[in-house]
């Protein structure tokens, strides 16, 4: 099973739209090399995370109110062997969390930041590649979504830490994980679009449309984009959204994975784009809904819910 790759510098712009689709298309996981995001801006943001994740447990709860998580994924008792940061992404929000949370905020927040304007330069690109790939008149359609001001978009670092290292009496939150924990259970985004980086150590597993699991390989210096729940709608199903997982095998060394998660506004209207709605024979498969309308449905769900069902419309 091997993963599309896809270079950001080709020159032969219509042949990288394809070839964007025709990944979206088959397989809704894809890595994307020469990004323009410099090894830098990734490393800050990685020793950032690995010096919180250092610290006591004491120190990392103060962080709570403002994104810190460990081992519960949402709110309906989803459970995961890992430790997270999870923010909005707007500058305001990251440079007054980063008090709580660092103990040099400006670095902190410049490290975030840095990070996010470049993860979200990379979606910004596949989304207007996208959208000309599909042949949509408004060339910005989707990547304006995650532009404007008031996008919902996230960022979230994940901590899996090894197995049999930490004295879980002295670290409530120590895991000691055995192969094949699970440590993040299966699901898909539910945003636009998620652009991805982990460290060398593996985990990741997607599915493909036969729902077959497969190893997405480590490659720390580049991106993988996931496509996410909202990008299925706005495809009216051209594209399905990927169902992942992550399993922790690696006893030694711990697991660290930085998601921006691409989108819109709360008031922005989830629905097929016009030119992928041809009825009778393609007719729109969704009701119109918000992003904020789905974000309630979402917090109401599993984490491994297919939640786009109560969106759907039965065309039979
Ligand atoms: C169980 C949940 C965690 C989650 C919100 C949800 O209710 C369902 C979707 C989950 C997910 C998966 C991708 C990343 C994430 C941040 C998101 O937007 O949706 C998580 C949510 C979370 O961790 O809070
Ligand atoms: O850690 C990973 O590689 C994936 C985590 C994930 O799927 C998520 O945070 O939504
Ligand atoms: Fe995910």
């Amino acid at each position: 099973m091997e993963i599309p790759t896809i270079d950001l510098s080709m020159e032969n712009r219509t042949e990288l739209s394809k070839q964007v689709v025709k990944a979206c298309e088959e397989f809704g996981i894809f890595k994307v090399v020469n990004h323009n995001v410099s090894r830098e801006v990734i490393s800050r943001i990685e020793e950032e995370g690995t010096e919180f994740f250092a610290k006591s447990n004491s120190e990392k709860q103060q962080a709570k109110p403002f994104g810190y998580g460990c081992k519960n994924i949402g709110t309906n008792g989803d459970v995961g062997e890992l430790e997270y940061l999870l923010f909005p992404t707007n500058p305001q929000f990251i440079s007054e969390s980063s008090k709580s949370i660092s103990n040099h905020p400006n670095k902190f927040s410049g490290a975030i930041n840095n990070y996010i304007k470049g993860a979200k330069g990379v979606a910004c690109k596949i989304l207007d590649l996208v959208v000309e790939g599909l042949g949509v008149q408004d060339k910005f359609a989707l990547s304006k979504l995650i532009k404007d001001v008031e996008s919902d978009s996230l960022l979230r670092i994940n901590h899996y830490p090894p197995s049999m290292t930490t004295d879980s009496e002295m670290d409530p939150c120590a895991t000691g994980n055995t192969n094949n924990t699970i440590g993040f259970g299966e699901h898909s985004d539910p945003q636009i679009l998620t652009i991805m980086r982990f460290n060398d150590v593996a985990g990741l597993q997607a599915t493909t449309h036969d729902g077959i699991w497969f190893t997405v390989p480590p490659d720390p210096h580049n991106f993988y984009v996931i496509v996410g729940d909202a990008l299925q709608v706005f495809s009216n199903e051209r594209f399905t959204s990927v169902r992942h997982r992550v399993l922790i095998t690696d006893s030694l060394k711990a697991r660290t994975s930085i998601m921006y998660f691409g989108a819109p506004s709360l008031n922005c209207l989830i629905t097929p784009l016009p030119e992928m709605v041809k009825p009778p024979q393609n007719p729109s498969r969704y009701k119109p809904f918000t992003w904020e309308d789905y974000k309630k449905a979402m917090y109401s769900c599993r984490l491994g819910d297919s939640r786009l069902d109560p969106f759907k419309v039965h065309n039979d």
